[in-house]
């Protein structure tokens, strides 16, 4: 029997309650780094290992492009590359690097990726990965996660001004743009998507897409709280804090 379709309203409202369950904002190592538990060395290998994830996301809205046959919609979906690569102005990825400079990371190590953790690598490959092989539908509705964006940089932007003297407000202007530019994507993905995906088999593919993509970002906490808070196993080439810690 064919499954019954959900309203736009309520495939809105699945999607929802997956990222209130799901979404990194809810990780112990984003709970820590909130709260000012960490230290320096713990959050240099938190900004290394998410440049790597930033630098796949460019690569990934660019497969994501290749696969839109809409003109209209690849014109928007174009604007994400220009956010993260820049144009007139420098892009996200640039801005990414004033944080990691900020904390004394060494540019050409990250922008290499040296010292990134084995897992950062292959959470980051399989959101690529995902997106070149799943139904468009699914691939768009993958960055849905941004959904929840805003209010996660908020409160670590509040926290790590509050809590670490080594961090500036400068070292942090990376967010300030992600909090227009990630509700206007989000806003555009969310409104194609309870458009497009009418069918239950269509939602489905949605929702799951969503669920992986909330695992994408966990598990690239879990390997930073592995190795860089309990039980403290870094692994052989991963970045070894100093004595800044
Ligand atoms: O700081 C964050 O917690 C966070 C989360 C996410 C996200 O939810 O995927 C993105 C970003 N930042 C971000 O800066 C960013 O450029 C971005 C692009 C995407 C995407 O999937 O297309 N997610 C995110």
């Amino acid at each position: 029997m064919e499954s019954v379709p959900l309203s736009p309203d309520a495939l809105e409202a699945r999607l929802r309650a997956i990222g209130r369950d799901r979404y990194h904002h809810r990780h112990p190592f984003h709970v820590l780094m909130r709260d000012g538990e960490l230290g320096r060395g713990q959050i240099m290998a938190w900004a290394l290992n998410r440049y790597h994830y930033q630098a796949v996301v460019p690569r990934k809205d660019a497969a994501i492009l290749s696969r839109i046959e809409d003109p209209a919609l690849r014109r928007a979906w174009r604007q994400r590359l220009v956010d993260q690569d820049g144009a007139e102005a420098p892009g996200g990825l640039a801005r990414w690097l004033a944080l990691t400079d900020g904390l004394g990371l060494d540019r050409g190590d990250v922008v290499a990726g040296r010292g990134v953790l084995p897992a950062t690598r292959f959470a980051a490959d399989a959101y690529l990965h995902f997106v070149r092989e799943r139904p468009l539908v699914a691939a768009i509705a993958s960055s849905l996660t941004e959904l929840f964006a805003p209010s996660i940089i908020a409160e670590r932007v509040a926290g790590m001004l509050a809590h670490y003297p080594f961090i500036r407000r400068e070292t942090l202007a990376y967010f300030d743009t992600r909090l227009t530019e990630a509700p206007r994507d989000a806003d555009f993905a969310l409104a194609w998507v309870k458009h497009e995906a009418r069918t239950a088999a269509e939602q489905e593919l949605v929702l799951e897409a969503l669920s992986f993509k909330c695992d994408v970002l966990w598990a690239m906490l879990d390997a930073l709280h592995h190795a860089y808070v309990a039980p403290g196993h870094v692994p052989p080439g991963a970045f070894v804090p100093g004595a800044e810690t």
